[in-house]
């Protein structure tokens, strides 16, 4: 970076600077007229200051990045700041270090406007004060709609993260998340709420005999009939493994049973395989039924309705127990 000329020798006027849009008062270039016009080489970085003293940078010719630093030192590359466009204003109104760093795209001239001269433009001429706040307000309205559209990048992710890749269903972390909350409402409108854990019936030997690519599909068979069977109102989740949990608010114990009934029903009926040259392989599963006590939590009602489960396999597999 060097020093090529005073803005009075550069040539460039005012004209075309956004900051002085309007501004006519022939004071200003002779104010200005003794300024530095820096010269920056491509991918040049830009000091935070220019000497000890916050400053305001009008690009004349080239244009510069703006890096965000954000808190985990990752950079994040924002908008170009084109020729007639300034940068660093807030640093001079606020006396606080740039959150940002500049590069420069390609060769690029700036005018550097210190900040003790700064203020006496705002406070001399009319109309800076106002380009400058314009400006401001402008930047204030983009940083909010990125900071909107990172909102919804973040809550997609978030709910990306909890859904099982393979069944669509949610998966656990969203259960450990969730159930909690929903035992909570269920307590305190004093309505039911009932669980049934799933776990598919001898499926080693099912993935043993059929691949695991098959396996795969059962499950995502068995995730499908689960959605299909319950109200909207109701949750179907990937436990772990080929287990599956479904959780039913506003539900009693006999409504838990008779939901545990249909798809257990509906689950030994499934097709797995289509392809009519292979023999049809059928999954069933085993459905344990826990519903909520008065005070009792989330680790209560899980452990109630594996302990049913166990029952269920034990009674033969292929059935409900609560
Ligand atoms: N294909 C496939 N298999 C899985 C997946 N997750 C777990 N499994 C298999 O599920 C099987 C579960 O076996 P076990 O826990 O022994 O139970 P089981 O054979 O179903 O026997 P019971 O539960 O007693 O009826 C294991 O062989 C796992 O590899 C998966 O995502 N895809």
């Amino acid at each position: 970076m060097k020093e090529i000329a005073t803005f009075g020798e550069s040539g460039h006027t005012i004209s075309k600077l956004h900051l002085f849009d309007g501004v006519t008062d022939d004071g200003v270039d002779a104010m200005l007229a003794s300024c530095t016009v820096l010269r920056i080489a491509a991918e040049e970085e830009l000091p935070n200051m220019h000497g000890t003293e916050a400053c305001v940078y009008v690009v004349l010719r080239g244009a510069l990045i703006n890096f965000l630093v954000a808190d985990n030192s990752q950079q994040r590359r924002t908008d170009k700041i084109l020729p007639g466009e300034s940068i660093g204003e807030l640093s001079v109104l606020d006396e606080a270090v740039p959150s940002n760093t500049m590069t420069a795209v390609e060769e690029t001239d700036l005018l550097i406007i210190p900040s003790r001269l700064m203020w006496k433009l705002i406070d001399e001429v009319d109309g800076i004060a106002r380009n400058l706040l314009r400006q401001l307000s402008f930047r204030l309205r983009a940083a909010n709609a990125q900071l909107r559209r990172r909102e919804k990048v973040g809550e997609f992710y978030r709910q990306l993260s909890l859904i099982d890749g393979l069944t669509s269903l949610y998966n656990r972390a969203w259960m450990n998340d969730r159930l909690p909350n929903l035992i909570e409402e269920a307590h305190a409108a004093e309505r039911p709420l009932s669980l049934i854990m799933i776990d598919l019936d001898y499926f080693k030997k099912f993935n043993d005999e059929y691949g695991h690519v098959v396996g795969d599909n059962a499950l995502r068979v068995a995730a499908g009939v689960l959605s299909a069977a319950l109200r909207p109102s109701d949750f179907a989740v990937r436990y772990g493994g080929e287990e599956l949990t479904v959780i039913l608010p506003d539900s009693d114990a006999s409504a838990g049973k008779m939901v545990a009934q249909r798809l257990c029903e509906r689950m030994r009926n499934a097709i797995v395989f289509e392809d009519m040259h292979l023999p049809l392989p059928h999954v069933t599963a085993s459905f344990g039924i826990a519903t909520l006590d008065a005070h009792h939590g989330a680790e209560d009602l899980i452990t109630r309705a594996d302990a049913a489960l166990y029952r269920a396999k034990e009674a033969g597999r292929n059935q409900i127990s609560f």
